[in-house]
């Protein structure tokens, strides 16, 4: 249950009562006026925010600290109010600083601050004293001790020698003398009686005789177990059955300051008797235990769990505790010493007599006037078990399993502190505490959230080996230093209790049980699960029935609400869902198109790419040809002409050949003849020079004939070159063909995505009609309750919303494999 908020008229924000806070048959009675006149002048005025006190004590080194040089200046005390801590050298916290991270130095403010060499009367007087006063005028108070193990906690809630369970107490801490102030304050007013029994929460048992005799039986047995001598017993009776007295006190301790009790205002109506009663019980791995029971084995050493309850009212109280009646002081100090005997201590590496629990001690007082009980109010002192790292103090087995319980339930306790804090101030966040995480807070939620004042005493040792966790504790203090308590009016905490009979029917007529009301401040919570924790029994059966009967028809109202609740969801589940699935589907198909838009840009790119790289290609050979054969135009048209020239000489040649062939022949034949007639030596000049001349003409023919062959040389080569050109050509068309058939794959796998996407549309559609259906389901239908998570859970697992969920699973892994796909 969240703590809520208020905001007042004059706009300051508070943190509000819970539900828990206030007791519905409570708000109807009137103030009763006995009670009003019982004022403390030193507390602050009901109904007022009060900043939960928060007080240090520091408790000094011991011999073996000191020789281990534990002393390194860690904690400076700056004023009565302010302490200053120094992280000593190896300490994670000065790791931390040396690498930029956090400070050395750390300053924590107090209410008020209680060095090493301060005593425990100092100590009680400085604190808990005025709370005790407050106690006695009829207001609920808790205080608690948080520290790491070893920083003398239980020392300053038990004292000295009690912690140790040994006899008397030497140095009483502040739990003895509390009870003392008490029985001093009471002196002479003590109810004789024991058959006004606390009950439940804050409500009064009267006791018949057989209860009577059983309560006196009992507390017989709980005292011999102590196993005192028949004369101490005897003594001790003789005082119980007259007044209190300062000698009787078993705490030999106490020194007693008459003057401080005079200054606070003795309670002037001198009609009004007390009842004292105590209880001791420890919350141990979670499970409390009652620590004036006798254990169910003499092995194990164990106790039944109790269990934790809620009253109508939803104020927490621990079913089956026993309380026990005590007259005297010396009474009170058996009590504790029998609880102290069936603690929790094991030893662990840090202190020999370490405390594994969360012990409570608790004291309810009775204001009796007459035959009517007019007030309870209730002190309980918490020595919580100390926080521990568990890898610094070896925890092992059942050890480990103990400090992780302890250490859960301090971080649910500082949790619920800073959730309280949270939500105070000027932009208030209604956030949720969860005081219901843990025993420990489940118990105290009331005091936290009104019910009473609370205040915290943090003990810290200076050792530098634990530096780190005292830093911790310190950082938990101040944020609960900042937590302001809003205290109920007295109007309303200090009305008269309900006394009920043996079988739990109110016994006042003003008493009366409204069911309404009962069922207004029942929580959703308990309705919903029927959990046991909720204690009916103080109910007659009639109202019983009523309730029940009411308690089913808003049951039924509820399941309705639920059901309507649950349609509404799931279909604003499906239309998210729907939503979803189109935005995804729009998401694709625009990556389609852009992935195909891409796909054609890169296509045509390489294309032209390819393109311009053949004709670069081509272009480049063509030059690196030309430029290997190149042949200056005048040259080669030079060249031609001379090869024209000598072609033409060569005909002339031949034709003249010829001529002087047939002249030749013509000769040989008037040859024969003039060689009769001419002389031998006309003949043979001209033939001379004939044969000259042949020789002449045949040299030019094959000048020219090379020539020729070494221009047909060159024509060929160049054709070859131009067919390898050719054939690179062909090449890198087959290239550029086998990149036009890729985009065409391309565009095929493109085209099947898209039917896939179309296919995905008509699933969607055919869920939408599921849901519709769903949706149509008649209202009243009974449906197995099991909570709204569980059914949309299952109807999402159910076939039709199979559907669904595969849709919603396909459309993911089609996304995924689109992502993938591009590279
Ligand atoms: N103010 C003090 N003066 C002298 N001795 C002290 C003081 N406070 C604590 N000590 C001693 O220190 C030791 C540890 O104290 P104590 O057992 O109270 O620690 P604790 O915090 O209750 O430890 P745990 O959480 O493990 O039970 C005891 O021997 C106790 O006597």
């Amino acid at each position: 249950m969240a703590a809520t908020i208020d905001l007042t008229h004059d706009g300051t924000v508070l943190v509000a009562m819970e539900s828990t806070a206030c007791d519905p048959h409570h708000i109807e009675l009137p103030e009763l006026s006995g009670v009003s006149s019982i004022t403390s002048q030193n507390e602050s005025v009901d109904g007022c925010e009060q900043q939960l006190r928060v007080f240090l004590r520091v408790r000094p080194f011991s011999k073996e600290e000191l020789n281990n040089n534990e002393d390194q200046g860690c904690v400076v005390f700056e004023s009565a109010e302010t302490a200053m801590l120094h992280a000593p050298k190896g300490s994670a916290t000065m790791k931390c600083s040396e690498k930029g991270i956090g400070q050395q130095v750390h300053k924590f403010s107090f209410t008020k601050i209680f060095g090493p060499e301060s005593t425990q009367a100092e100590f009680f007087d400085g604190t808990i004293r005025l709370q005790v006063q407050d106690f006695l005028h009829g207001r609920n108070a808790l205080v608690f001790s948080y520290g790491v193990t070893n920083a003398g906690k239980t020392h300053t809630v038990q004292g000295m020698d009690v912690c140790m369970n040994a006899g008397s107490t030497k140095d009483p801490g502040i739990l003895p003398r509390a009870l003392d102030t008490v029985f001093r304050h009471i002196n002479g007013r003590m109810y004789s009686h024991m058959d006004l029994r606390p009950y439940l929460n804050s409500d009064v048992q009267k006791l018949d005789p057989d209860q009577l005799r059983l309560e006196r039986a009992a507390k017989t047995a709980l005292f011999s177990m102590l196993k005192e001598d028949s004369e101490s017993s005897r003594t001790s009776r003789s005082r119980s059955s007259s007044s209190s007295s300062i000698n009787s006190l078993s705490f030999s301790g106490v020194s007693y300051d008459q003057t401080v009790d005079s200054a606070e205002g003795v309670i002037s109506d001198v009609q009004c008797v007390y009842s004292l009663w105590v209880a001791y019980y420890e919350i141990y791995n979670e499970q409390v235990y009652d620590l004036l029971q006798p254990a169910l084995s003499n092995r194990t050493k164990r106790r039944a769990a109790l269990r934790l309850c809620e009253d109508s009212a939803g104020n927490s109280y621990v079913r089956d505790l026993r309380w026990v009646h005590v007259q005297s002081a010396e009474e009170a100090a058996k009590v504790l010493r029998v609880g102290n005997k069936n603690r929790s201590a094991a030893a662990t590496k840090m202190n020999q007599s370490s405390s594994r629990s969360h012990s409570i001690f608790s004291i309810k007082l009775l204001r009796i006037e007459g035959a009517d009980v007019q007030g309870i109010s209730e002190l309980s002192l918490c020595d919580l078990a100390g926080s521990e790292r568990c890898n610094k103090t070896q925890t092992f087995g059942e050890r480990l399993k103990e400090a992780g319980n302890i250490n859960n339930s301090l971080l649910i306790l500082g949790k619920c502190i800073a959730g309280l804090r949270n939500n105070q101030g000027e932009r208030v966040k209604n956030s949720y505490i969860p005081f219901r995480e843990s025993k420990l807070t489940r118990l105290f939620q009331g005091v936290f959230c009104g019910r009473g004042r609370a205040s915290m005493i943090v003990n810290i040792n200076q050792c530098a080996s634990t530096y780190d966790e005292t830093l911790h504790v310190m950082k938990f203090s101040a944020v609960a230093k900042e937590v302001v308590q809003v205290i109920q009016p007295r109007s309303l905490e200090c009305l008269a209790p309900r006394l009920l009979g043996r079988d739990g029917k109110p016994l006042l007529n003003n008493g009366v049980i409204d069911s309404q009301a009962v069922d207004d401040y029942l929580s959703e919570e308990e309705l919903l699960d029927g959990d046991e924790e909720a204690d009916m029994s103080i109910l007659p059966q009639e109202e019983l029935l009523n309730l029940v009967e009411s308690l089913r028809a808003k049951l039924m109202t509820e399941r309705k609400k639920n059901l309507l609740q649950e349609i509404q969801i799931r279909r604003e589940m499906g239309d998210a869902m729907m939503q979803q699935i189109m935005e995804i589907e729009e998401l694709h198909s625009r990556q389609m198109a852009d992935l195909k838009e891409s796909y054609e840009e890169k296509m045509d790119s390489t294309f032209e790419m390819y393109k311009e790289a053949l004709k670069e290609h081509a272009y480049q050979c063509a030059l690196e040809r030309l430029e290997e054969e190149y042949v200056p135009l005048e040259e080669f048209t030079a060249e031609q002409d001379r090869a024209k020239e000598l072609e033409r000489r060569v005909n002339e040649l031949e034709q003249k050949q010829r001529g002087f062939a047939l002249v030749l022949q013509q000769e040989n034949s008037t040859q024969t003849d003039l060689m009769q007639l001419n002389t031998e030596e006309t003949d043979s000049e001209r033939l001379k020079l004939l044969y000259k001349e042949k020789c002449a003409v045949e040299q030019v023919c094959a000048e020219k004939q090379e020539l020729i062959v070494s221009l047909e040389k060159r024509i060929k080569e160049l054709s070859e070159t131009l067919q390898e050109a050719g054939e690179s050509y062909m090449e890198k068309l087959a290239e550029v063909q086998n990149l036009q058939n890729r985009l065409n794959y391309q565009e095929r796998e493109t085209e099947h995505l898209q039917g896939e996407l179309t296919e995905r549309v008509l699933e969607l559609h055919g869920v939408k009609e599921d849901l519709a259906k769903l949706t149509r389901d008649p209202v009243g239908q009974s449906r197995p309750k099991r909570g709204l998570l569980v059914n949309i859970k299952e109807s999402m697992s159910s076939p039709s919303s199979g559907n669904l969920c595969r849709t919603i699973r396909k459309s993911v892994r089609t996304t995924t494999a689109l992502r993938k796909k591009p590279n």
